[in-house]
This record gives structure tokens, C-alpha cells and sequence, in this order.
């Protein structure tokens, strides 16, 4: 964590959810979001269909959910990035539905995005300003005003260069984007969306393609943004980070909310069992595990192979499975 990381409302928010129920769509004290009926349709399959959900103000909460659960079309949708059939939100109060994505971020509520290839051939700080200009919008009054501008192009560049310190990333300012590794992206992303000043953070699978030496600094960054006070809420994949840093866990699957809780109470319900983690129940969960299946494979091809009763026809069946006619 951070030195300069100031001690903010955090912990008694995170305790204040021990009284929440954790049942979909529970109510928070302090919620900071809350939307009701909102739905997104592609032709024919409902991608997102949440009934009612409510994000605590200051805390982490993590969004999960197995491929295809709309947790992502969701973030587009509160976020201003699509348009949503049904439904209504609000952030801080302010109504919010059909809003712009400018609009939203004005409210302070921004998400972060993936490099794409035109940023990768930009500069780190020239990304990082974007992120201001970008989230503010142009204005017409503020070109024709040179002094105002000028002052606030300083401005933008004092902030991308103060994150950048904070970020680690300053050595690389004037690298081009696309040279940054895997983690490098992951923080200029969560560094870019702090420059429009926000008080909710949506991070769209942050420890993706991170290197595990950069893993405890990424974890350590999101931590630091709620101990200055600021609401995250995160779509992540990797089940530790999940543990290690969500006070409160939202489960999604096929578009609706199914569980939420804190995250030892969500990870041991059935339902989420069965909609989440059921997805991999196939999968060898460890390496002993798999060496075990390997073993118990070659010990029936052995025994098909070495018994004298055998002839070709019966070892057929169990090859058979294997061919890749
Ligand atoms: N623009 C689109 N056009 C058509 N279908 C879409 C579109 N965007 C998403 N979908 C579909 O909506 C469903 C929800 O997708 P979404 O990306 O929101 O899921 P997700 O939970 O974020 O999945 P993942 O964890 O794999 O990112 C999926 O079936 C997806 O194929």
C-alpha cells in the first residue's frame, strides 16, 4: 500500500455490510448506486436482466459471474457505453439512465478500458491526458478562451504526472503505450481513469494477463483507492483477488443477479457453486490431481494392451475416444 494513501470512512463502511442479508439485490446502507428493472437485449438473448442492485459507497465490490453472464454489458450500461431497453439508475442521487458516457463520468462514476491499438501508439502521457479531455468533453467557450485552456492543459499535465509518480509508471512516461507489459497496461488504465477525479471506479478485469510480480502492486493500488474514500466496483475472473480484496461479492449468471455476500459466504453457496464455479467442475482443479487421471489412463491402456485375451477389436473402444477422425 501506498504512504500516501490517507485513511478514509473505509472500515466502518465495510463493517456497516455485516448487517446487510445476502440475498440478490439486498439493500446497503449507504448505497452509492442503485438501479432497478434493467434490461439489455441482443436479437433474441437477454444479456443483462438485473431485477434491483445497490453498490455501498466506499467499499470493493466485485462483480462475478462464468463467461457470457452480462457482467460486462452491465458495466456499458451504467456506464453510458450502451443503452439499455429497460430500466432506471441512479448515481449519487442523479438519475442516470440514457445518459451520455461523458455525462456519467462527469457524475464521477468511470470505468476503465482496455488499451486499444490506436492509444498503444501513443505515449503513456499523452494516454493519461486523454483521460482527463476525454471524460470532460470539449467545450467551445473553453477554446476560445486561450488563458483558461492553457492553465488547464497545465493542470492535466500535473495530475498525469503526479499519478504517474504514484503509479510507478513515470521512467516509461514517454514510452509509447504498446511497449508497457501486461501489468504496466493494467495500471495505466486504473492511473488514466483517475485523472477525471472520480468517486467510483469500475475496473474491467484488472489482474488479466498480469504478471504475477505485479500482482501484490495492482492489488495494493485498488486497495488504496478505497482507503482514500473512493467506491470500486470490479469484474474479475481470478478468484483470489477476489478473496483478498472484495468486502462484498456480487454473483451473475445468465444476466441476473443470483448471490451476493461477503466473499467466504459467496463462495460456499450452492448457487453459485452450481452457476459459477460448476462451470469447471470438469476441469482437473489441481496439478496432483491431473497427474492421478494421467496415471489411472495409462494404467487401463496398459492393462488393455498387456492382457493376452486382448485382440485389436476390443482395445478399439477405449483409443477410439481419442482419435481425432
Ligand atoms: N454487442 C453484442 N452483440 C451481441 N451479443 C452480445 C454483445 N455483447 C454481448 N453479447 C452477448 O451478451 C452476453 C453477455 O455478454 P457479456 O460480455 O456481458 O458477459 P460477461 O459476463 O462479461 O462475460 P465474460 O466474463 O466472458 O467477459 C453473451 O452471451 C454475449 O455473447
Amino acid at each position: 500500500m501506498s504512504a500516501d494513501a490517507a485513511p478514509g470512512p473505509a472500515p466502518s463502511t465495510a463493517r456497516r455490510l455485516h448487517d446487510v442479508p445476502t440475498v440478490p439485490g439486498a439493500p446497503k446502507p449507504d448505497p452509492i448506486l442503485v438501479a432497478d428493472k434493467v434490461s439489455r437485449r441482443f436479437g433474441g438473448l437477454t444479456a443483462v436482466d438485473v431485477d434491483h442492485i445497490e453498490i455501498q459507497r466506499g467499499v470493493i465490490t466485485a462483480l462475478i459471474g462464468p463467461n457470457g453472464a452480462g457482467k460486462t454489458t452491465l458495466f456499458n450500461l451504467l456506464t453510458g457505453f450502451d443503452r439499455a431497453d429497460t430500466g432506471s439508475w441512479t448515481f449519487e442521487g442523479t438519475p442516470l439512465a440514457g445518459k451520455p458516457a461523458y455525462r456519467v463520468a462527469h457524475a464521477g462514476m468511470v470505468r476503465t478500458f482496455q488499451l486499444t491499438k490506436a492509444l498503444s501508439r501513443l505515449p503513456v502521457i499523452e494516454n493519461m491526458r486523454l483521460g482527463a479531455t476525454g471524460q470532460r468533453g470539449e467545450s467551445l467557450w473553453r477554446a476560445m478562451l486561450p488563458f483558461t485552456w492553457r492553465a488547464q492543459e497545465a493542470a492535466i499535465t500535473e495530475r498525469a504526472d503526479e499519478l504517474l509518480h504514484r503509479f510507478k509508471l513515470h521512467a516509461l512516461r514517454d514510452d509509447f503505450a504498446g511497449s508497457l507489459s501486461g501489468g504496466q497496461r493494467k495500471l495505466l488504465e486504473m492511473a488514466r481513469a483517475l485523472m477525471s477525479e472520480p468517486t467510483m471506479v469500475m475496473l474491467d478485469e484488472p489482474m488479466a494477463g498480469v504478471n504475477p510480480a505485479l500482482t501484490q502492486s495492482l492489488l495494493g493500488h485498488v486497495k488504496d483507492l478505497r482507503e482514500q474514500g473512493m467506491t470500486v466496483l470490479f469484474v474479475e475472473h481470478d478468484m483470489d483477488m477476489v478473496h483478498d480484496i472484495a468486502d462484498w461479492v456480487i454473483v451473475m449468471a445468465q444476466g441476473s443477479v443470483v448471490a451476493e455476500g461477503p466473499p467466504d459466504v459467496v463462495m460456499a453457496d450452492p448457487v453459485v457453486i452450481d452457476a459459477y464455479l460448476g462451470v469447471h467442475h470438469d476441469a482437473p482443479a489441481t496439478e496432483a490431481e491431473e497427474r492421478q487421471q494421467l496415471a489411472e489412463v495409462e494404467s487401463r491402456l496398459e492393462k488393455e494392451f498387456s492382457s493376452p485375451d486382448d485382440d485389436s477389436e476390443a482395445a478399439e473402444p477405449a483409443l477410439g475416444a481419442r482419435d481425432e477422425h
